[in-house]
């Protein structure tokens, strides 16, 4: 029997943007049905590289695939799920028709109630998008990249913003998630969320691959997960 196609599979990836390169040659591989954290310091390419998968960003050179297939043709499928850090695109509309929206846009969506109730959204359902709070608008963004069921989805900083309540859900639902077989590839800056979640990390520093292992490999000589990507990383912010 022939094994799975890993989720996703990025073969030396090129991403120039305004005369510099922001992704250099970048390789990686994520496990189906596994959650893939991708750290990095700011600016170090993390939301370039989701954009360039979800089919967001043409990349200069490299190649894509997602569960074996071309990353454009798993998107136009609807079997990809984003979560952007922030979209001012919603606006107007209010929490729940956004979803019923998204759900639209889907085959076999998820029924929108149940959903709404595990993310909590019917507390401010009535209250439009860009009146939320920045937590709650991540539930929001969170829910609609679950909406349509993907079978990999991208959560880029998932919790930022969240308080200790809200983040222990999310935390939850990626646990959830993962048992459903879902594939997750999530960017974090916090060390105890990707310690949590993740079955395997990858820190990437100046558009390129530093490290990468599991939680016990890269912490395997005592180092905390933040000593190691402290080592292996650039202190210097990026323009
Ligand atoms: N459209 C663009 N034109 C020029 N430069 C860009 C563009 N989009 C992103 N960049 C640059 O690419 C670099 C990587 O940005 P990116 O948003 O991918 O970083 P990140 O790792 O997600 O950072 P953070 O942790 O702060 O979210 C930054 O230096 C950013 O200024």
């Amino acid at each position: 029997m022939l094994d799975s196609p890993d989720a996703l599979e990025i073969d030396d990836l090129v991403v120039r943007l305004g005369g510099r390169t922001i992704i250099d040659s970048l390789s990686l591989r994520a496990e189906p049905g596994r959650v893939t954290a991708l750290l990095g310091p700011n600016g170090a390419g993390k939301t370039t590289l989701i954009r360039c998968c979800t089919g967001i960003l043409t990349p200069d050179a490299g190649a894509i695939r997602i569960m074996g297939d071309d990353a454009a043709a798993a998107c136009q499928q609807g079997r990809v799920g984003m979560m952007p850090q922030t979209t001012g695109a919603w606006s107007g509309v209010r929490p729940l028709e956004l979803l019923r929206y998204l759900a639209s846009l889907h085959a076999h969506p998820l029924p929108i109630e149940p959903l709404a109730e595990r993310l909590g959204l019917h507390e401010f359902a009535s209250t439009p998008y860009r009146r939320l709070s920045g937590g709650q608008q991540q539930a929001v963004n969170l829910a609609g990249a679950l909406v349509g069921r993907p079978e990999l989805v991208f959560l880029d900083e998932p919790t930022a913003g969240m308080d200790p309540h809200s983040r222990r859900s999310v935390w939850s639902l990626v646990h959830d998630l993962r048992a459903a077989g879902v594939s997750v590839l999530l960017t974090t800056h916090l060390m105890d969320e990707a310690a949590e979640l993740a079955d395997r990390i990858w820190i990437i520093d100046h558009g390129r691959i530093a490290l990468s292992g599991t939680v016990e490999e890269l912490t395997a000589d005592g180092r905390s997960l933040e000593d190691v990507f402290l080592a292996n990383t650039d202190s210097r912010m990026r323009p």
